[in-house]
């Protein structure tokens, strides 16, 4: 497996790399440059991935003859609400950043979530570059253009499709990330196989507990960027294959929406959704019996939870999460639309589910396994 690998995004004049492995970052010094015309950037930086790795990001951004005005932020979902958006705008406002002076978000989703969002609405539209510093940020949230915070009714509910100028997923940065953030960031690449890759899926299955070690993680990586490409190239704001990306995240984000504020993390609602997303198949008759047990085991491996009752954040009442799910963005003619399965690297979009159903199939899994 090579140390560094280039995946493109295809999306006409608005085509990007994502250079992805060990020393992304200090090969990309010539790309920054190109992509800051002043010399200037506006760092929206994770404070603590920051603390970790400053001394590295600041020798290539000089190499780039880069200067940056930093601004920091605290990740987690913490980050991502009205207030923290206002402030981050106004600073970018006050600096009086130009249309074509970068935006550089540094950290894990949450912060490429609204740093993006910030970008796509100051000057109506900066231009964004990404340097995803955790396993999730790397393998999913850094590319595709979705960008966004959650508001009170629930997740990501407000935010913009704004698509980064380059994406740097630099291996070296994971170092540093806690075991329970890489679990996380590896819900998205079994995500990834579940949707449309079984070949990809087999190989996680067969890799177990190596999946996760660096010489394995840049191949996953890559192919996980290049699955999402595929996808964004050919339907860049969701009007129809995107949203199987979504695969697990109706669940998920209802149970995101729902914990104790800071309990629980993206990615393990993602894993929880993913396998009920598959229970929920397989008691429809779409999905092969044994379908979710399998994936749920594998998730298992490596540290995630694949039940509602193992999920932090709880206890969670079935009546909320469909309530919490009725306001899903994918959702149309007042129905709730889920991403369903019909065998692992199959999923699918199903419009119109059986609200009382799945209501009933919730209290079943909340309650009597
Ligand atoms: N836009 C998209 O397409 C997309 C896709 C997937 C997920 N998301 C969003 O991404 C968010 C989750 O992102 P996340 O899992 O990266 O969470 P995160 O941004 O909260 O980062 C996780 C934790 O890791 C810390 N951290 C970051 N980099 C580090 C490093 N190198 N070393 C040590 N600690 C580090 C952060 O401070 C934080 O505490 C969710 O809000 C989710 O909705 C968006
Ligand atoms: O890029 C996409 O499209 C995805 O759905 C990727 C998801 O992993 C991600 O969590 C995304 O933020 C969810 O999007 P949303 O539209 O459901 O908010
Ligand atoms: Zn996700």
């Amino acid at each position: 497996m090579s140390a560094r690998q280039t995946v493109r995004v295809e999306l006409g004049a608005r085509s990007y790399d994502v250079m992805v492995g060990e020393g992304a970052l200090e090969s990309a010094a010539l790309h920054l440059a190109g992509l800051c015309p002043n010399g200037r950037a506006f760092l929206i930086a994770d404070r603590i991935a920051l603390a970790h790795h400053r001394d590295r990001l600041m020798a290539t951004l000089e190499a780039a003859q880069v200067r940056p005005e930093i601004i920091e932020i605290e990740g987690g979902e913490g980050a991502k609400n009205w207030t923290r958006l206002q402030q981050v705008t106004e600073a970018l406002l006050e600096h009086n950043i130009e249309r074509n002076e970068p935006v550089i978000a540094f950290g894990g989703g949450t912060i490429g979530d609204l740093a993006g969002f910030a970008a796509a609405i100051v000057k109506r539209g900066t231009r964004f570059i990404q340097i995803p510093t955790t396993l999730l940020a790397q393998v999913d949230s850094s590319v595709g253009g979705k960008t966004g915070i959650n508001t009170a009714q629930g997740k990501n509910l407000a935010g913009a499709f704004h698509q980064p100028a380059l994406v740097i997923a630099d291996t070296g940065f994971l170092l540093s990330l806690p075991r329970r953030e890489l679990a996380a960031g590896y819900a998205e690449i079994v995500k990834a196989g579940l949707i449309g890759d079984h070949a990809l899926y087999e190989r996680l299955e067969e890799a177990g507990s190596q999946a996760l070690s660096l010489p394995y993680l840049t191949g996953f990586i890559a192919a996980s960027v290049q699955f999402k490409a595929d996808i964004v190239a050919e339907d860049e704001r969701e009007a129809g294959r995107r949203a199987l990306l979504n695969l697990g995240h109706t669940f998920g984000h209802a149970f995101e929406a729902e914990a104790v504020p800071g309990t629980l993390v993206h990615g393990e609602a993602v894993a929880a959704g993913m396998v009920l997303a598959l229970r929920y198949s397989e008691r429809i008759g779409t999905a092969p019996e044994g379908s979710a047990a399998r994936v749920a085991r594998h998730l298992r491996e490596a540290g995630l939870p694949t039940g509602p009752r193992a999920l932090p954040g709880g206890p969670y009442s079935a009546e909320r999460l469909v309530e919490r799910m009725d306001g899903d963005k994918k959702n149309s003619g007042g129905a709730i639309t889920l991403i369903l399965s019909r065998g692992l690297g199959e999923a699918y979009i199903r419009p119109g589910a059986d609200r009382d159903d799945l209501t009933a199939f919730l209290r079943e899994e909340l309650h009597d396994r």
